[in-house]
């Protein structure tokens, strides 16, 4: 079976097929610059060569008819015919209440996906037109859609409620959804298979660094509590969003700045966390690099991108009562050991003992990192989201 995972975003569609017989991505890639000029799409052949094909991409529509016709290119191309696709897997970002899993995308199901768009302007229309556009190159394909807020769906109320007048909750759904749920449930579940242990009776804190990043509580397999909110800017310093930040300093600035609504929202969204601190870069491999030069604003950021997500974990570790296990995941939770290890200092009062030496040593790889003796395990598990909706469209068909 082979099963093509779409992950529409604002400006970019990331795709991969997969052949389900051994869950191997038979090829991948991603267009950029969707909707601006000079759009591209990167290809990842099976035998990891690389190619950017450039390709005027006016709108997700285009971008992914142009996609499908890579995956039968003669020359870069995998299969012969797209009629050998047997479904198609969506990343959504917003489901709201309504979505506790993934489902068969229906014209019903549709219909009350486009209700959360309020909910997430920027994600959600991209994940509709990415929807569309195969339902008119491939009428009657199979498509499943994969929540980014499902897995967050089992939090109790008060932790996904803001302390606000109840009645916004009950007229507009304001409430603490979170986001990456695909990649909290596949490395809660991943730890615990790669430690042998049941997930049932863990308490387990899962810490997605990327670009952007969420901390999650998972007590016996379901979540607890997610750092992310109502929207993806909650919670930790990332990339460009600031994370946390006092709601009075946000009716401040705009009376200080004269920024309306949306003028407050790009500055806390793009030009705030990693890159707003140091005025450099959102990539955290341009901020270390700074930082061994001496740079003092890039070593600001990288202790105050630590320290947040050390608060986070000590938060959950009281949350649940405890904690066995703690993942890092993501790009930047996979590869970079000096945040792993600025995370785990002197944590030592909550039972976590890195082993310093081993977790230099770990990149994008299933690993241990902390001493044999550590109460708390401390995993490095690489994410797959889009192995998790490929496995889900499987499931679903
Ligand atoms: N070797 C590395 N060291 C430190 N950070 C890295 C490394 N490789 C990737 N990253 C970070 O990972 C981020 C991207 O993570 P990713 O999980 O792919 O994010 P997203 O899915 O949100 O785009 C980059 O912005 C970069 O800062
Ligand atoms: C929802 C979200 O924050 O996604 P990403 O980390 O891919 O930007
Ligand atoms: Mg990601």
């Amino acid at each position: 079976m082979k099963i093509l995972v779409l992950n529409c975003g604002s400006s970019s569609i990331k795709y991969a097929l997969y052949n389900m017989d051994d869950k191997s991505v038979m090829t991948s890639g991603g267009a950029e610059r969707v909707g601006l000029d000079g759009a591209f799409v990167k290809v990842k052949l099976p035998n990891g060569e690389k190619k950017t094909v450039m390709h005027d991409i006016p709108e997700h529509t285009e971008g992914v008819k142009f996609i499908f016709s890579l995956l039968t290119d003669p020359e870069i191309g995998v299969i012969k015919d797209l009629n050998e696709i047997d479904a198609v897997g969506h990343r959504m970002v917003h489901g709201g209440e309504k979505f506790n899993k993934s489902v068969v995308l229906t014209d019903e199901v549709l219909k009350t996906f486009e209700e959360c768009i309020d909910l997430a302007p920027l994600h959600n229309p991209a994940n509709l037109k990415g929807v569309k556009a195969v339902s008119e190159l491939m009428p009657g394909l199979p498509q499943v859609g994969v929540f980014d807020t499902a897995f967050h769906q089992t939090m109790p109320a008060h932790s996904y409620l803001y302390a606000i007048p109840y009645e916004l909750y009950e007229k507009y759904g304001v409430r603490r959804y979170g986001f990456h749920g695909t990649s909290h449930r596949y490395v809660s579940k991943r730890v615990c298979d790669f430690l042998g242990v049941n997930p049932a009776d863990k308490k387990v804190i899962t810490c997605h660094i990327g670009n952007g990043g969420s901390i999650a509580a998972v007590d016996g397999g379901k979540c607890v509590d997610t750092s992310m909110g109502l929207t993806p800017l909650e919670g930790l310093m990332m990339g460009t969003r600031s994370g946390d930040i006092d709601g009075g300093a946000i009716t401040f600035l705009e009376k200080k700045l004269c920024l309306d609504a949306d003028g407050m929202s790009n500055l806390l969204n793009k030009k705030s966390g990693v890159l707003g601190i140091t005025g450099i870069s959102s990539d955290m491999r341009e901020i270390e690099s700074a930082n061994d030069e001496g740079n003092e604003r890039a070593k600001l950021a990288l202790d105050m991108y630590s320290y947040r997500i050390k608060k986070y974990v000590g938060a959950y570790a009281a949350a649940m009562g405890g904690c066995d296990i703690i993942v890092f995941t993501a790009g930047v939770g996979e590869n970079q050991a000096s945040m792993r290890e600025d995370v785990c200092k002197n944590m030592e009062y909550m039972g976590v003992k890195l082993d310093v030496e081993k977790n230099k040593t770990i990149r994008g790889e299933e690993a241990i990192i902390s001493t044999p003796d550590s109460k708390v395990t401390v995993c490095v598990i690489p994410t797959d989201e889009e192995l998790m909706i490929a496995t889900d469209t499987m499931n679903l068909l």
